[in-house]
């Protein structure tokens, strides 16, 4: 199969420069300032679609529909049953398109069509989740002590939400969001990573054909300072539901501080993947590839740091350089590619920073370090599989997100120094523990200070599992019940069926 061409295109957007792709209050529309943007893919240049590039003005819009929507109660009085049913009919609905949703997902980002169709399954079980969940919400019963007293905890939606996403993962990130929002009962305003808005699009379109109420469900595509800026910042949105990189995070949760609005935050990782000496020597070899290189690196959870025994270290790393070299990259609709290219040119320079100075540092190059030549890979933002040993702790390669193909090596002797090693970040997303001794991997994921702990795998994520991080990975959870408390008010209703006069302040007005 040859690359995509804009005859590939499965979204309603224009190739020829004009664009409605804000839906807001039910309504296609294109940005008040006419303003557009051309979408990439990555892997040839090749013009995929052009968007409609919102503004403040617009994201303002697109807040007071969401608002309106909300307070006018036309989603939250739906019963939360229905509202899960709802659910269930987009994931039917997703599944129906699936190939048309990987594509798009695929012209976006450069990933592979293989890739792209997992991740449209994975949004529709995520769907499928929460919508099951919705019914089963029915708050609980609290004994007050009292006889007279009916005292309950019901769960509200929390009100208007701002849901802001990544371009790596466009719409499975969006679908962590989206579906617990929707099953809570809340409105929202989604604005997707400026680089992949195309399957948010067909989402949006989804929901309309689907009939969702008007003002619901709200898309402003467009840049972060100008589209994003207001999700955070208005007094209108009551939660603010991020996942990127830390250095936005930090300038979201203060923005949303101005309002003490509520703030979900789904950042970066700088990942250990530890194995042992013990570990089945070919899984960890290969789970480790995977780990490192899936998506050119460009996942949160990649495995990016390689903590491996020192007895077999040389080993190891020997094999993993060797399978590394053999890597085969490619774009979206290239069979025989392995992994595809970086989101931009401007990342691929990012990366390839963090690279040289680890370089320049003392680490040793073992593999890659540098985008491939050859005609095949022009016109796309490639970059080869590397591996660096010999690092340093406090090297910027080994503590910094690069999210690129690049794994770094570092090793132990002892399981505490293990686990020291691991923990020895800001960050605290996932981790793999890589051993036969059940006891030892248990031990190890129990001191682990991150999220999610694989024992003998590495990547995989279910929609009734908790997701998120520790330290400066995060504030909060995704998917799981908690992912659904997220997008939840709990209030408390207290009755007193039987009122009595208190005594605590005399009546000084009443005759004795
Ligand atoms: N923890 C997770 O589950 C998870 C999942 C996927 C990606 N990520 C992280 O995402 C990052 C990569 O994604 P990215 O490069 O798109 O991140 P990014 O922080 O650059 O952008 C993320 C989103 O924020 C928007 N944005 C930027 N500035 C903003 C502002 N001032 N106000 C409001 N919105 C703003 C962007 O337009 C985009 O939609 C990596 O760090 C990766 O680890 C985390
Ligand atoms: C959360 N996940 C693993 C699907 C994508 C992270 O970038």
């Amino acid at each position: 199969m040859t690359y995509a061409t804009p005859a590939h295109n499965v979204i309603r957007t224009s190739t020829t420069g004009t664009a409605s792709t804000l839906f807001i209050n039910g309504a296609w529309e294109p940005a008040a300032s006419g303003a557009v943007r051309a979408i990439r893919n990555p892997a040839d240049g090749e013009l995929v679609a052009t968007v409609s590039e919102a503004g403040r003005e617009d994201a303002e819009r697109a807040i007071a529909a969401a608002r309106a929507a909300f307070d006018s109660g036309v989603w939250s009085s739906v019963p939360a049953p229905e509202r899960g049913t709802f659910l269930l009919k987009v994931a039917a609905g997703l599944r129906e398109r699936r190939e048309k949703f990987a594509r798009a997902e695929s012209l976006d980002t450069g990933k592979r069509m293989v890739e792209s169709r997992i991740d449209m399954d994975d949004i529709a079980a995520c769907f499928e989740y929460f919508g099951r969940l919705a019914g089963q919400q029915a708050g609980r019963m609290v004994d007050a002590g009292n006889p007279a007293v009916v005292s309950k905890i019901v769960y509200e939606p929390v009100g208007v939400c701002g849901l802001i996403t990544p371009w790596n993962y466009p719409l499975l990130q969006a679908a962590w969001k989206i579906a617990p929002a929707l099953a809570a009962g809340c409105t929202f305003v989604l604005k997707p990573s400026e680089l992949t808005p195309s399957t948010a699009i067909l989402a949006m379109q989804l929901l309309q054909d689907l009939g969702l109420p008007d003002g619901v469900a709200n898309l402003v595509t467009g840049p972060g300072a100008e589209a994003g800026a207001p999700l955070s910042e208005h007094p209108a949105v009551d939660l603010v539901s991020f996942t990127g990189g830390l250095e936005t995070g930090k300038r979201i949760a203060a923005a949303a501080a101005g309002t003490v609005k509520k703030v979900a935050l789904e950042l970066g990782g700088k990942n250990p993947n530890v194995v042992f000496a013990d570990a089945d020597f070919d899984a960890a070899v290969d789970n480790a590839l995977n780990g490192a290189f899936v998506h050119s690196g460009q996942v949160c959870s990649a495995g990016a740091r390689l903590v491996v025994e020192e007895s077999i270290a040389e080993r190891f790393v020997d094999e993993l350089v060797r399978r590394a070299r053999d890597i085969r990259l490619g774009g979206p609709f290239d069979d025989a590619a392995e992994s595809g290219p970086l989101i931009s040119a401007a990342h691929r320079d990012k990366v390839n920073a963090y690279v040289q100075r680890g370089i320049q540092e003392g680490a040793r190059l073992r593999t890659g370090g540098a985008a491939p030549h050859g005609e095949k890979y022009d016109g796309g933002f490639y970059y080869q599989p590397t591996v660096l040993d010999r690092v340093q702790r406090g090297m910027s390669v080994v503590t910094d997100e690069a999210f690129g193909p690049v794994v770094t090596v570092e090793t132990f002797r002892t399981e505490d120094e293990a686990v020291a090693t691991a923990n020895d970040t800001i960050y605290g997303l996932a981790g793999a523990v890589w051993t036969q001794d059940a006891g030892k991997a248990q031990r190890v994921a129990s001191r682990l200070r991150h999220g999610t702990i694989w024992i003998n795998d590495y990547h995989p994520y279910l929609p009734q599992a908790e997701w998120g991080g520790f330290g400066q990975s995060g504030v909060g959870r995704e998917l799981g019940p908690t992912g659904l408390a997220e997008y939840q008010e709990a209030k408390h209703i207290y009755q007193n069926t039987s009122p009595q006069v208190t005594g605590w302040f005399a009546d000084h007005g009443k005759e004795n």
